[in-house]
């Protein structure tokens, strides 16, 4: 019988014009009832991922961390044991696996069901509109984009994920320059999150045991981008990937994830397990930035996604970074107190060119950092 993707491509490179040109992205893709993926999506079975494959988490994934009482303010009825005590377990979290589930975190259910929910609206508005959006149309290239995939210029095989990339400035250029029929979801989301961000963030450089003032860790923390990620049904979940093994460049990410499941994460150099959907947890990932500021105590997760054969999975990451101009590298004090300096000290803007400039191969991007 007749593959059903050959009767839309006679050749790879009208997928690749289909896809990424013309703007219709994996969701076109999928939406034109292919029955098999092309071969530029299917991956080599070393990178492909099967559920099968996994080990047990418990030893790994400790149940959602209630941080509450982070986030009361100064001059709240505050017991600092318990808040010790918490702080105690974000960071093992963070040594151990580099990724931990967060509960009671500020965000409210409604918010979190929004931003979901924004994802599916943008995804499904027509590809003109979307297109409107990528590298070469966008009204701040810099800031909004969509695209799918990673790299997908470098003519690897491609990801099985459309997403929206836009980071955040301001309120005036949310207005102008994020798509409007997401954009309030978005930055409401964007804005519930900061409390906990900054409470998280604070709990993990205050953990490294040496002297920092909160403007540090502001100046590590201050810039946000919000993507918001789309992973169509596929034929062929097995033998594509939503997206490849990598770290995060950020130095948090607060991820959003919808009740699909599919997202696996390497616990050391045992295995894979998979991060359970969790209603109204968050997933938090320690990314590249904070194991160099951390000289290397805690671990950037490798982490991929399986995509499903049956419905749209959506994921709603926020990265939380440096600004292009800071410094990043062991912070003051702890290669000393470490006795050996993992990472060198270069600027946050340099990391991140070189970290876009590959495609996704596991945590290779931080050898670029080391000293
Ligand atoms: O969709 C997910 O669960 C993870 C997405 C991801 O790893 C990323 O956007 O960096
Ligand atoms: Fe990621």
């Amino acid at each position: 019988m007749a593959d059903s993707t050959a009767f839309y491509f006679e050749k790879e490179t009208d997928v690749f014009e289909f896809v990424v040109k013309k703007g219709h992205g994996v969701k076109g893709l999928a939406d034109t009832g292919l029955t098999t993926i092309p071969p530029r999506y299917v991956h080599p079975p070393s990178e492909r991922i099967d559920r099968k494959d996994t080990i047990d988490s418990t030893p790994f994934l400790s149940a959602p961390i209630d941080i509450a009482a982070l986030l009361e303010e100064a001059g709240d009825d505050v017991d600092n044991d318990e808040k010790s005590e918490i702080c105690k377990k974000l960071c093992e979290a963070a040594e151990k696996l580099g990724c931990f589930l967060v509960m009671n975190h500020g965000v409210s259910h409604e918010v979190m069901e929004n931003a979901k929910r924004a994802a599916h609206i943008f995804f499904n508005l027509p590809p003109e509109r979307k297109l409107s959006y990528s590298k070469e149309n966008s009204p701040c290239p810099t800031h909004v984009f969509s695209a799918t995939g990673f790299t997908p210029q470098t003519g690897k095989s491609l990801e099985w994920k459309d997403y929206l990339s836009m980071l955040y400035v301001n309120d005036d250029q949310v207005r102008k320059f994020w798509p409007e029929e997401c954009r309030d979801a978005a930055v409401a989301y964007l804005k519930s999150a900061n409390k906990m961000i900054l409470a998280i963030s604070r709990a993990l450089l205050k953990g490294l045991g040496v002297e920092i003032d909160e403007s540090m860790i502001r100046s590590y923390t201050d810039a946000r981008t919000v993507n918001m990620n789309f992973y169509p049904p596929c034929p062929n979940p097995d033998l594509t990937v939503g997206v490849g093994r990598h770290s995060d460049l950020a130095a948090l990410t607060i991820l959003l994830q919808d009740d699909i499941g599919g997202l696996f994460v390497k616990a050391q150099d045992k295995g894979w397990i998979e991060i359970p959907p969790v209603e109204d947890a968050h997933v938090i990932n320690v990314g590249d930035t904070l194991e160099i500021l951390s000289n290397g105590r805690y671990k950037s997760v490798e982490h991929r996604v399986l995509a499903s054969n049956t419905r749209a999975r959506v994921s709603v990451p926020i990265f939380v970074t440096p600004n292009r101009p800071t410094t990043i590298g062991p912070i003051p004090g702890l290669a000393e107190k470490d006795g050996e300096t993992v990472y060198r000290q270069l600027l946050f803007g340099e990391y991140m060119d070189n970290y876009f400039k590959h495609d996704h191969q596991g945590k290779t991007t931080l050898d670029f950092a080391r000293a």
